[in-house]
Formats: structure tokens, C-alpha cells, sequence
């Protein structure tokens, strides 16, 4: 008898029962993506739905080839189709995207889940490893460093400087009855000038132009981000260093050139206002809060440097991180707060009115108090941020297997998604989710709903810095502008359509126009 087929039988046998008990333990389709668990006693399917993939290799190739707006679209359709936070299986890797505000919760309070996702990992060519992407022990000691930078006498300083940019900002309109303008254009320009000159002390005007250079330059950087994020082949550092890194080094040499050049003029400038300190220094006089020379946040890691705790190269990814998270987040929460402004005519007169009722028109005693009166304009802010979160997600990853408080057991290297923009609008915790109603935020109206349906400056130990920072700045910039004129709307809000970016974007500039108040 001839027993030569029983051989590839019992091989193929072999193959088929040991791929039966892999993909017990992984997603073999998605490059071997070890399964998410849930712990004994639950199943899975009682916790989170597994989101299914556009290919038979999970969701490997979902994003492959989508352009921003489908990106962004792409995550938001998935929210409206799972209706609970869900899974994933990428290439290699399993991601849990969260949508509710109780697994937001969970996540964001569990002291071991600090380590950032792979995305972060995609700005490090331009931000190195500062206080938004580095973890552990070196984020510890970054965000003790930088946290005094923001107390209140410091914000006090800052505020001034808001102010003066505020009044700089409205003044090329002032003469005219009405002007169009294109906030996407102008803000970003105030933001920037405004985090140079607090965070680092430097005037942007003595920089000709370089400004405008810098956020061209980061916009290509953000380009390139979303390319990498939409190919799986560039996730992987080889294939983007040959592929991909060299078109953007042209970009990232300005941006970093840009930060290396206000580092050497602030070090200058610093030196100047410590040999003048050390001849009028009184006992209890403090760097910090002397109302006659300004602090900047850059002035913390420079004394710093001197006391051995940071490096050159460590101050300069601080600057990267502190510049781009200081003018890009408030830029966006400007525009769209200043275009709600212009959709919204009776908020807008009730803003209006609040303002003239605490703020005297003579701006030049505009400070922290009178602002903190303007309870109606910050549910307006609130407002905006929700349904225009800056930073519409969050990512972290697990550094080692992780039982989540939900019962969810997540592999190593799972990352997880908060999805700030989804939470923010799911209308478990917001009734009629994509009106704009700042009456929301009201206290009586916000008692009974969970505290991490609100994310917009994160939450937990990684929470935001800027916070109380881009209050002060949005409110600035806004009452300067409403004390002058009217904000009328130009573009069907319909048209601008999102765009997945580092942070929110939309595809077509917003404008609006001022009209001058009699
Ligand atoms: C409307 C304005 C802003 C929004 C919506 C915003 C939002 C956020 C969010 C969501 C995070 C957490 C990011 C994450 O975990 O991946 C964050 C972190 C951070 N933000 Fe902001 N931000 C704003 C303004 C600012 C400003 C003005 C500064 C500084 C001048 C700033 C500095 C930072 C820093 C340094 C971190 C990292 C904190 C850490 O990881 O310890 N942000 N921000």
C-alpha cells in the first residue's frame, strides 16, 4: 500500500490545528496582532465590540490611501455604527477606542497607562521626546520643572501680554466700517506671537517674518504625519526614514532653527537681567513675580540648565513642544469660538452685553478679575471646545500586559484611543449633541453629567498644563474684539468640512467679517 499522500495530510494537519490554537491568541490576518481578553467570568462582547475591518486583514488597510477629510471621517463613522467604545486589530497591534465617558474615566485615571500611543512617536522628528511625547521618570521631572510656570502671578505677567497682542491684533480694522478677514490666516499669526513672547520672551516682530515661516514649515511637518498615519508601511521607522523623512528634513530645519534662535536671544537676554537683579536685589525679591522684568517659561529650563537638571538638547525639544502646543491648540479654539460668535447673533449680543456690563472701554485695566466675571463667555468657550475639541484625541499605549477596571485585559503595546471629539458629542451625555448650546455648561444643567463626558484639556496626571493659559488668552482676544465690533458670518458652516490633522482642521479657510459698533 502506498502511504506517500498520508504525509502532506498529516502537515497540512499540523499547520491547520497549530494556526488554530495561534489565532486562539492572535489576529493572524493582522500581522499577528495579539487578541484583546476580557477576564475570566466576562466575555468580551459584555465590555466592547471588535470594530470590523475594510480587508480581511483586520483594520490593517482601513486608512490606507484616505485622504484628512477621510481620515477624520473614518473614525466618526465608526463611532455612529459600534455605538459603544470598541476594538481593533491593526498591524500587530490591537487599539481600543474609547467613546463613552466611564471608559474614558477608567483609562485616564489608571496610574500605569502614561506612556503616549504610536502617533506621538510620529512627531518626534519634530518634537523630540519633551513633556507631550516622553514618559516615565523624564516626564516626571519635566512636568514638575515646567508646572510652577503657570502659576497665577506668572498669568497675571502673561495676561498684559494677551492684552497688547489683543489691541496689536484689532488694529488694522479699526478704521474701517467692515472688513473680511480669514481667521484661519490671522489667528495662528496671534497665537504664535503671543506663546513667543510668554513662553519664551521674545518678541516675534524682531524676527522678520520668520514666524509665518515656522507655521508654513508645520503645517508640511502635519502633512507628512497624516501620510505616515494612513500607511501602515510608514509606521515602521525604516520604511519612513527611506521613504518619506528626507522631503521633510527641509521643514524640520526651519522649525528647529526657528526655536535654537529664540533660545540664543532669550540666554542673552537673561543673562542681562540677572547681572541687573544681582546690583538691585532686596531679600525677598523672586525672579518669578518681579513686575519689572517679564518671566518667560523658557527662563525656568535656562536657570535650570545651570543647575545641571537639563541640557541644551533637552530645552530645545521643551521649546518645540511648549511652541506648538501654546499656538496651535488656542489658535483653534479662537477660530471656531470667533466664528460661533458670527453663526450665533444672540449669543453673541448676550457676550456682548456681559462685557460692557464688567469691562470698561478703556482696555487698558482689562486684568484677571475683570475676566473672571465673564461667566457666560467661558460656557461659550466651553461650548466651542466641545463640539470643536482642538485636540480631538488622545492616545496612550500599554508598556506591559494591563487589566483595565472594565474587566478588559489589553496585550502590551495595545494602544488606546480616547476619542475626545465622539465623547464630546455622543448624546448619552449631550441631548441634541450637534447643537450649539452653551447653557449647557450653566452649573445647574451640568450636575448629573459624568465629569469625563468633558475632555477637552484631557484629564488625570497627563492632563493639559495650558489650561487656565488658553482661557485667559481666548477671552482676551475675544473681548478686544467684541469692545470694537460686530462679528457677522460670510461662509455656510457646512462648507468648511473637518480634516484629520495633529489637531483639528478644516479643509476650506473660516472667515467672517468685523463690522465696526457705533
Ligand atoms: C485651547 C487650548 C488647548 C487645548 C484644547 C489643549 C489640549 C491639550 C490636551 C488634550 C492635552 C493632552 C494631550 C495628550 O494626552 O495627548 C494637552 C497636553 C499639553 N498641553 Fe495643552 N491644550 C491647549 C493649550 C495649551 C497651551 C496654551 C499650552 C502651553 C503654553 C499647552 C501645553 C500643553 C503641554 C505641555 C501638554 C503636555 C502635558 C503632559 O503630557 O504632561 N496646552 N493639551
Amino acid at each position: 500500500m502506498d502511504f506517500c499522500y498520508i504525509w502532506p495530510i498529516l502537515a497540512l494537519s499540523v499547520i491547520l490545528h497549530w494556526i488554530y490554537r495561534v489565532s486562539e491568541d492572535y489576529y493572524i490576518l493582522s500581522f499577528f496582532s495579539r487578541r484583546v481578553r476580557a477576564k475570566e467570568g466576562k466575555s468580551l462582547d459584555s465590555i466592547a465590540s471588535v470594530a470590523p475591518g475594510c480587508t480581511i486583514f483586520g483594520n490593517c488597510f482601513d486608512l490606507y490611501g484616505k485622504d484628512n477629510g477621510e481620515v477624520f471621517n473614518y473614525f466618526r463613522n465608526l463611532a455612529k455604527t459600534m455605538k459603544r467604545s470598541y476594538i481593533q486589530y491593526n498591524v500587530g497591534v490591537p487599539a481600543y477606542q474609547i467613546i463613552d465617558a466611564e471608559n474614558a474615566e477608567i483609562m485616564l485615571n489608571d496610574q500605569n497607562l502614561i506612556s503616549k500611543g504610536l502617533i506621538y512617536d510620529f512627531l518626534h522628528p519634530a518634537l523630540k521626546t519633551g513633556i507631550l511625547t516622553s514618559t516615565g521618570k523624564k516626564w516626571h521631572m519635566r512636568r514638575k520643572m515646567l508646572t510652577p510656570t503657570f502659576h497665577f502671578n506668572i498669568l497675571e505677567q502673561f495676561q498684559e501680554i494677551f492684552k497688547s497682542e489683543s489691541i496689536k491684533f484689532v488694529q488694522p480694522f479699526i478704521g474701517q466700517e467692515e472688513s473680511e478677514i480669514s481667521l484661519s490666516k490671522l489667528i495662528p499669526r496671534f497665537t504664535l506671537n503671543s506663546v513667543c513672547e510668554t513662553a519664551m520672551g521674545i518678541k516675534l516682530d524682531d524676527m522678520h517674518g520668520k514666524g509665518d515661516r515656522y507655521r508654513e514649515s508645520f503645517e508640511m511637518i502635519e502633512k507628512s504625519f497624516i501620510k505616515r498615519l494612513s500607511n501602515p508601511l510608514y509606521w515602521n521607522n525604516c520604511f519612513y526614514n527611506l521613504f518619506v523623512a528626507s522631503k521633510n528634513e527641509p521643514f524640520l530645519k526651519v522649525v528647529h532653527d526657528f526655536s535654537s534662535e529664540i533660545i540664543a536671544k532669550r540666554r542673552i537676554l537673561l543673562e542681562d537681567i540677572l547681572a541687573e537683579k544681582l546690583k538691585t536685589q532686596t531679600a525677598d525679591d523672586d525672579i518669578y513675580i518681579n513686575k519689572k522684568t517679564r518671566f518667560a517659561m523658557l527662563d525656568t529650563l535656562l536657570l535650570a540648565e545651570k543647575d545641571g537638571l537639563i541640557d541644551h538638547s533637552g530645552i530645545c525639544e521643551e521649546v518645540d513642544t511648549l511652541m506648538f502646543e501654546g499656538y496651535d491648540t488656542t489658535s483653534n479654539g479662537i477660530i471656531f469660538s470667533l466664528m460661533n460668535l458670527a453663526l450665533y447673533p444672540e449669543m453673541q449680543d448676550l457676550c456682548h452685553a456681559e462685557i460692557q456690563n464688567n469691562i470698561e472701554d478703556d482696555l487698558s485695566n482689562l486684568d484677571m478679575i475683570q475676566l473672571s466675571k465673564l461667566r457666560y463667555m467661558e460656557c461659550f468657550l466651553k461650548e466651542t471646545l466641545r463640539l470643536f475639541p482642538p485636540v480631538p484625541i488622545i492616545v496612550r499605549r500599554t508598556t506591559r500586559e494591563t487589566e483595565l477596571a472594565n474587566g478588559l485585559i489589553l496585550p502590551t503595546n495595545t494602544q488606546i484611543g480616547v476619542q475626545v471629539f465622539d465623547i464630546h458629542r455622543n448624546p448619552k451625555y449631550w441631548p441634541q449633541p450637534d447643537e450649539f448650546q452653551p447653557e449647557r455648561f450653566y452649573k445647574e444643567n451640568s450636575k448629573d453629567r459624568p465629569t469625563y463626558a468633558y475632555l477637552p484639556f484631557s484629564a488625570g496626571q497627563r492632563n493639559c498644563i495650558g489650561q487656565k493659559y488658553a482661557f485667559l488668552e481666548m477671552k482676551t482676544l475675544l473681548v478686544v474684539v467684541l469692545k470694537h465690533f460686530k462679528i457677522l458670518p460670510i461662509m455656510d458652516p457646512e462648507s468648511f468640512g473637518f480634516h484629520a490633522g495633529i489637531t483639528l482642521r478644516t479643509k476650506n479657510n473660516i472667515r467672517v467679517k468685523l463690522v465696526k459698533r457705533n
